[in-house]
């Protein structure tokens, strides 16, 4: 195995850095050093960690134009939108600084004998493994958290972003934490299986595909140490006889290439009842025809490059399976020509059970359309999948669609008559097999501490 990993910019092919990877005892020692700075920061007050999170919020903000410049060579995010990342990123640090002392306080809960306290303690080094697809968001959402419980972390990122990996450890220092407290680790997949068995690695939470996600729950359940998996997922946009097209087109569209198409919680296939299905199809086609592929840098572009040429390769061979079990293409379907990893947006219809269209997540700027008999219909096909991370519903009547999205979409989440990606103070998670456990809105930080109850006998 190599022990060093290049970063590729998708735009151009061209290799950006190279690193050098820790080895396995490296890593072990990065370990017991967040451990020897657990024993420390654990002791800190919830005042202490709320000031340091603050000022992070303001180092991110700070330091945005760098972030955003290594976001958009790294991973072809656009422009604009990795700007939005950032402004998410500080507005994390501070709801979790201001919100956060409440909801680590104790409470105090009368038994028969007693007054007993509920308190939540930080359990240790939290070993977090997280993708390139929001690369600083992914990596705050879970740590800023947990620090603020009292934990400590070290990040095993994805491979090729490994830039940010680095600018992420260099902002917490910039923002005054003691040291240890957050590391980015360059590690292998295979080092950070390791890592799981370590004594000090308390809890492990992971952001990326269910594959790799239920070998690292494997790891973890076998030494029963607890595991969040926030993993992938085919969302369903389901569009209701009712519905305002106008509004369902452009939601859909925005939920379907956000992040080049490259977003877990985004919408992937959209199912439309017979009765509205040419007219709604037709004005989306006519939307996604008009999206400009290209330069992540300009801000005419509503599309920019898949960040690896083997996502591309991964893609296309899905689209293809797809095409060859009877979909049919309308838009797009083929790469760009080079440089870089150009991925046209692109329709698929016919979609059916069996297709990879139908049954995969299609990582990337293609959408899947599949045609429903009526409403009902489309809410059965809407949970016929595998994973529950969102979905959405389009209806005139909101309260019925309030109502659908309460009893019968089997997810974690639920847009209506919108699109809308993670908000800090609502809970982000899903079921099924995009995962579980829960992120922001005061679930995150109660997933890795100990709820202790301490019985004081009257
Ligand atoms: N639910 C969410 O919040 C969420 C958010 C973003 C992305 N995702 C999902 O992530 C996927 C895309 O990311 P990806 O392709 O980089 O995922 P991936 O599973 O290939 O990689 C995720 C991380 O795991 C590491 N890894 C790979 N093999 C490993 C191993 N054997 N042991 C330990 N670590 C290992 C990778 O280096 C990377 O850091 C999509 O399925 C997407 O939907 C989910």
């Amino acid at each position: 195995m190599s022990d060093s990993v290049e970063t590729i910019n998708p735009a151009t092919e061209k290799t950006l850095q190279t690193y050098r990877l820790l080895d396995e005892n490296q890593a072990q020692q990065a370990v017991d050093d967040a451990h020897q700075a657990f024993t420390s920061w654990r002791k800190t007050s919830l005042k202490e960690r709320s000031a340091l999170l603050h000022k992070l919020a303001d180092t991110i903000e700070s330091r945005a134009d760098d972030i955003v410049e290594l976001m958009i060579d790294e991973m072809g995010k656009i422009k604009a939108q990795g700007h939005q990342e950032v402004e998410l990123c500080a507005a994390i640090c501070r709801y979790t600084a201001d919100n956060g002392p409440e909801q680590l306080e104790d409470e105090k809960r009368p038994y028969d004998g007693g007054n007993a306290i509920v308190s939540y303690q930080p359990i240790g080094v939290i070993l977090g493994i997280q993708p390139w697809n929001f690369p600083l968001y992914q990596v705050i959402r879970y740590s800023v958290p947990n620090i603020m419980a009292g934990n400590t972390t070290v990040l095993k990122h994805a491979d090729n972003v490994f830039g940010m990996a680095k600018l992420i450890q260099e902002l917490f220092e910039q923002a005054g934490f003691p040291k240890n407290v957050y590391q980015s680790l360059m590690i292998s997949g295979k080092t950070a299986s390791s890592l799981i068995q370590h004594d000090n690695v308390r809890g492990v939470t992971f952001t990326g595909s269910d594959a790799v996600g239920k070998k690292v729950a494997e790891n973890a359940g076998s030494q029963s140490k607890k595991t969040v998996l926030e993993l992938g997922s085919n969302d369903a946009f389901v569009v209701l006889e009712d519905a305002d097209l106008d509004t369902a087109v452009e939601a859909c569209v925005q939920g379907r290439v956000i992040n080049n198409g490259e977003t877990c919680v985004s919408a992937k296939r959209f199912i439309v009842p017979d009765a509205i299905y040419d007219k709604f199809v037709g004005a989306f086609r006519e939307a996604f025809e008009g999206l400009t592929l290209g330069d992540p840098r300009s801000d005419d572009t509503d599309i920019g490059p898949m960040a690896r040429k083997d996502l591309m390769d991964k893609l296309h061979d899905q689209v293809t399976e797809s095409i060859d079990k009877g979909a049919l293409c309308t838009l797009g379907g083929e790469p760009a020509s080079g440089p870089g990893y150009y991925y046209p947006g692109t329709i698929l219809e016919n979609v059916t059970p069996g297709m990879p269209a139908y049954d995969d997540e299609l990582f990337g700027p293609v959408a899947s359309i599949i045609r429903a008999k009526d409403d009902e219909d489309a809410m059965r096909i809407a949970n016929d999948s595998r994973y529950g991370l969102g979905g959405g519903i389009f209806s005139s009547n909101e309260e019925r669609a309030i109502e659908l999205a309460r009893t019968e979409f089997d997810t974690g989440m639920v847009n209506i008559n919108g699109y809308s990606l993670a908000q800090p103070n609502l809970p982000f998670g899903g079921v099924k097999e995009s995962g579980y456990g829960r992120e922001h809105g005061g679930f995150g930080i109660r997933e890795f501490v100990n709820i202790k109850t301490i019985f004081v006998a009257e």
